[in-house]
Order: C-alpha cells, then sequence, then structure tokens
C-alpha cells in the first residue's frame, strides 16, 4: 500500500475572466508515493507542482478523483481529521516562511507548541532538532541574522518537529546559491536516511532532482507526462518535456547547434551510442567498428552517474563503405541504442 496514492486528482479554478474557460491546475493525476520514497516532482512555471502540494496536504480541495494519504482518504475527510493529519506532513518552503519576530529555537518549538506538547518534552525536541540541523549555537538568533541556508535548516528543524511520516519540499532550494543547495539537500537526505521520513520534492531544477531524488514525475500543463525512477527516466527520457530537462543535466548529449559544428569538422556519418549499465561494454562497440574494417574517430561524449549507476552518450564520426557501416550499426543497435545524429 503506498504512503500516498493519488489517483486521477482533477483540480479546476474558474476562470478570471467572465465566460471564460476555467482553469486546468492539476489534469487526472495519478501517482504512488511509497514509504521511504524521495519522490521529485519537477514541471516548468505553471505545469500545476504547487497546486498538486495543496492537494496532497488537504489545503485545498480536489475538484475530482481521489488522495489516499496513509490510509485516509482526505478528499473524504472531515477537518478536525484532516487538522490532525496535516500534524504528520511537514512543509518547507521557497522563501522559508519563518517568523522574524520569534528566535530560531522559538520558531523551531512553534509547532509543538501549537499541538499542547508538554514544556519538557519541546525543550528536548528543540535541542535535538537544532543539533541534527547544526545550528545549536544560533538557538537565540532570530531569522535576519542567519543565511538563506541556516534559515533552510530552521525551516526543516520546525518541519521534523512533530515527526511527520511526509516533508513537502515546494522549491526549497530555489533561493539558494549552488553550494548552499547541495548542503540542504544532504541534509534532507540525511533526514530520508535516518528517520525514513518519505519526501515529496517539488521542483524546476533537474540537477535537485539528480542529487536527491529516488523517483521523479515530470508534470507539464498540469499532467504527469512521464514517471519513474529517476536512473530510467535520466537514461531514456521519453517524451519531449523529460528530454528537455534531462538535457539540461546529462553530459554527452551533443546539442544541435554541436551537431552543426561536428558536422563541419568532421567526414563520415556521426553516431550517437547510448550505453546504460547492463548494457554491452564500450570496448565491445569498439571491436565491432575495428572488425569491419571501418574507421572511426570519438567527437563528443559524456558519462553520467545517477546513484551509483552509470549510463553515457559517445558520439562517434564513423568512415567506411556505407553497407559495412550499416551492418556494422545494425550490429551494435542490438546491444545497444544507436542514433544517427548528423
Ligand atoms: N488559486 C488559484 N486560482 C486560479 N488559478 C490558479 C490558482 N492556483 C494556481 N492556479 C493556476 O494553475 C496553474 C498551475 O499553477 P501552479 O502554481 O500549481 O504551478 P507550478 O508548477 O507550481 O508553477 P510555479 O512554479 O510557477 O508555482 C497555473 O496556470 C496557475 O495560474
Amino acid at each position: 500500500m503506498p504512503l500516498v496514492a493519488l489517483r486521477d486528482v482533477t483540480k479546476t479554478y474558474p476562470s478570471p475572466e467572465k465566460g471564460g474557460d476555467q482553469i486546468v491546475a492539476v489534469d487526472g493525476v495519478s501517482l504512488d508515493i511509497e514509504a521511504g520514497d524521495v519522490y521529485g516532482i519537477i514541471g516548468y512555471s505553471g505545469a500545476g507542482k504547487s497546486t498538486l502540494v495543496r492537494l496532497i496536504n488537504a489545503l485545498e480541495p480536489a475538484t475530482s478523483g481521489s488522495i489516499v494519504v496513509d490510509d485516509t482518504d482526505i478528499t473524504s475527510t472531515p477537518e478536525r481529521r484532516l487538522r490532525e493529519m496535516r500534524l504528520g506532513i511537514g512543509m518547507i518552503f521557497q522563501q522559508f516562511n519563518l517568523f522574524n519576530s520569534k528566535t530560531v529555537w522559538k520558531n523551531v518549538a512553534y509547532p509543538l507548541t501549537v499541538a499542547g506538547r508538554p514544556k519538557a518534552e519541546i525543550a528536548a525536541r528543540v535541542d535535538e532538532l537544532l543539533e541534527f540541523v547544526g545550528l545549536t549555537d544560533k538557538a537565540r538568533s532570530y531569522p535576519d541574522q542567519l543565511s538563506g541556508g541556516q534559515k533552510q535548516r530552521v525551516g526543516i528543524a520546525r518541519a521534523l518537529a512533530t515527526s511527520p511520516r511526509i516533508l513537502l519540499a515546494d522549491e526549497a532550494t530555489s533561493a539558494l546559491d549552488p553550494e548552499t543547495t547541495q548542503e540542504v539537500l544532504a541534509l534532507l537526505k540525511r533526514a530520508n536516511r535516518e528517520f525514513g521520513i518519505t519526501m515529496i520534492v517539488i521542483t524546476h531544477e533537474m540537477d535537485v532532482i539528480q542529487s536527491i531524488a529516488t523517483k521523479v514525475a515530470v508534470m507539464d500543463g498540469g499532467r504527469v507526462v512521464e514517471n519513474g525512477d529517476v536512473f530510467d527516466v535520466f537514461s531514456n527520457p521519453q517524451v519531449p518535456s523529460s528530454q528537455r530537462f534531462v538535457s539540461t543535466v546529462v553530459k554527452g548529449i551533443p546539442s544541435p547547434a554541436e551537431l552543426e559544428v561536428l558536422r563541419e569538422r568532421h567526414t563520415g556519418r556521426i553516431v550517437t551510442i547510448s550505453f546504460r549499465d547492463g548494457d554491452a561494454s564500450q570496448a565491445a562497440v569498439f571491436l565491432e567498428l575495428a572488425t569491419a574494417g571501418l574507421e572511426f574517430e570519438l567527437v563528443y561524449g559524456g558519462i553520467n552517474d545517477i546513484q551509483g549507476r552509470a549510463f553515457g552518450h559517445l558520439t562517434l564520426a564513423i568512415r567506411g563503405t556505407d553497407d559495412a557501416t550499416d551492418a556494422a550499426l545494425a550490429r551494435i543497435a542490438e546491444r545497444v541504442d544507436v542514433t544517427e545524429v548528423a
């Protein structure tokens, strides 16, 4: 049983203009998020990601479809029970959403105070969380005195305070520089590993997905257009919007402009060979070309590592007769993906 299960979930808003078409923010989304997953949801601005998050934590009702969170169908649950359920979901935001008039300590204590926990329990938990996020020495500081990365670490400590099973991160690193982003992502990874917390990570940045997610859903126009294991989507994206996102981080695929340059510089046929772990070795491919008497040259390429698994793309200029080249490429294509690119 998945921890979060969405079935054919749709959310529409009335048109801002009288008589205009309604806005379909989320359009028939079905997703299963298992306990322990770090599930990345990626899409461009307006794809429907934030709306989906508001539906999952029941801040807004879905227009149709069902959303089951931790065995509770939240589309048919009274508000009182939803408030309890939200204690099981932590949230972190792009703009941190801290109380500027409260100290770091009080910010982290806030959800526990609201939940009416005993003072001694709150004190112990806040100290423990500040230690976890490495901010024990900032307990008495105010948010204004902190860097962006430190603010987000306070946000993470606060989100973890009630020991939620699920953490929703909505563009949580989008306001941070690349180095601080990596520090915050490393902290989230630790929370996932050490507490087994399930994470739903909303982002428009593919490197965030690459760093932290185990699964990914690509959203476009309110729909999930592709989803699956991060390695599978990165190494073999199926739809154009996934391909565009993947091309922002994956090394080794020449852009159309780069292909033009390659075409000018090299004679022969230009072919990209894509390897995924478990495929034939590169040596086997080169041997096939050499045995066929073909001359070849590596003109572009890159190997990627996604969670310890490798895949890559090598672009070769191959010279020889067309017959010999076709026959060799056909044999190679039995083992790995071969695309004639220019
Ligand atoms: N409360 C609302 N009322 C009307 N339209 C809305 C509302 N919330 C979102 N929308 C519309 O729904 C669509 C999806 O918006 P959403 O904010 O979920 O996308 P997003 O992928 O999170 O984008 P961004 O990263 O820019 O926030 C957009 O067309 C948006 O204008």
